[in-house]
């Protein structure tokens, strides 16, 4: 795509539909801090953002299956049915027949009034996209709301980016109302586009590229582990863009800055990241990651302190 194509592909003014993939917040002994955990996504829904909750960004690979229950039980109480969450299926290293393992989890979100992300397995690394999108078929039947999930392995190694005929594919599926994409690769993520447009208009994107976050001015919708460090200062980007506020840019470039300092390689580290500045801007009560995460050096809290001026918090 020429760079002419490209700045002609921008949708001025689009309203844009966000979600944030919740973090975890732990005390300082390591038990979940329930409370900063509920009071982060009545911040996320006040301030008009989905919460995504049971994600990467939320530890889903590392919690027990209790864990992620308790999860749903805690988001659905502070939520109340005010808008819609959705929550990640994470069936990596479970034994027994896949479509059973995802339908089971599906079948407890929505029990809770949430939409289903479908992580991906390596289970499936190898299949053919008819496989895949067969399978997808098969999890997505009778439900009424699914999304889809692809994921980069510098996230997790159970990630996969998709070719192009299984995107088309998985396109097709009615229950499947859109994919988050997180290649962190813009040109990968402009091709879904092209191809949603010609294929099924409606059907979502959701950009996962927290060092590319102005893929929403193309016809992104954005579902962003990022959008968890400041979800109000999300919100306030996205209604710059609506009213064609020239303050969109500035505050744009604020919080790109925030994310290529936050989801710099080791990228899983970016949760050790948040939980800095998380903590540093007085909302979870300590500043400690999972303990099986990997962590960000010493200064951290040095370089997260002035990306959170830059958004113009005060500290
Ligand atoms: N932040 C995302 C991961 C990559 O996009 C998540 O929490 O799932």
């Amino acid at each position: 795509m020429s760079l002419e194509t490209r700045h002609a592909a921008k949708r001025l003014r689009r309203k844009i539909t966000g979600y944030a993939a919740c973090l975890l917040p732990f005390e300082a002994d390591g038990s979940i801090a329930r409370g900063a955990f509920e009071a982060a996504v009545a911040r996320t829904t006040d301030a008009g953002l989905g919460c995504a909750v049971n994600m990467d960004t939320g530890y889903a690979n590392y919690l027990t299956s209790a864990e992620r229950t308790e999860i749903l039980g805690l988001t659905k109480g502070v939520i109340q049915g005010r808008r819609d969450f959705v929550a990640g299926v994470f069936v990596e290293g479970l034994e027994g027949e896949l479509v059973d393992l995802y339908r089971r989890q599906m079948d407890e979100i929505v029990s809770y009034g949430g939409t289903p992300i479908l992580f991906q397995t390596t289970r499936f690394h190898s299949w053919s996209p008819a496989q895949i999108v067969d399978l997808y078929a098969k999890i997505c039947e009778g439900h009424e709301s699914v999304f889809g999930f692809e994921l980069g392995q510098m996230f997790a190694p159970n990630g996969l980016i998709y070719d192009e005929e299984t995107i088309s594919g998985l396109m097709t599926i009615p229950a499947l109302k859109g994919i988050k994409h997180s290649s962190l690769d813009r040109g990968k993520e402009l091709r879904r586009l092209e191809i949603r447009d010609k294929v099924r208009p409606e059907f979502m994107i959701f950009t996962g590229n927290d060092l590319g976050i102005d893929m929403t001015e193309y016809g992104s919708d954005y579902l962003l582990g990022l959008a968890a460090f400041c979800p109000e200062k999300f919100a306030l980007r996205d209604q710059y863009w609506l009213e064609g506020d020239e303050r969109y840019a500035e505050l744009n470039d604020a919080l790109q800055y925030l994310g290529n300092v936050g989801f710099r390689a080791p990228v899983p580290a970016y949760k050790h990241s948040c939980a800095v500045f998380q903590h540093l801007i007085g909302r979870i009560p300590s500043s400690e990651p999972h303990k099986l995460c990997p962590r960000r050096p010493d200064w951290e809290a040095g370089i997260m302190q002035d990306c959170a001026k830059r958004l113009g918090y005060e500290l």
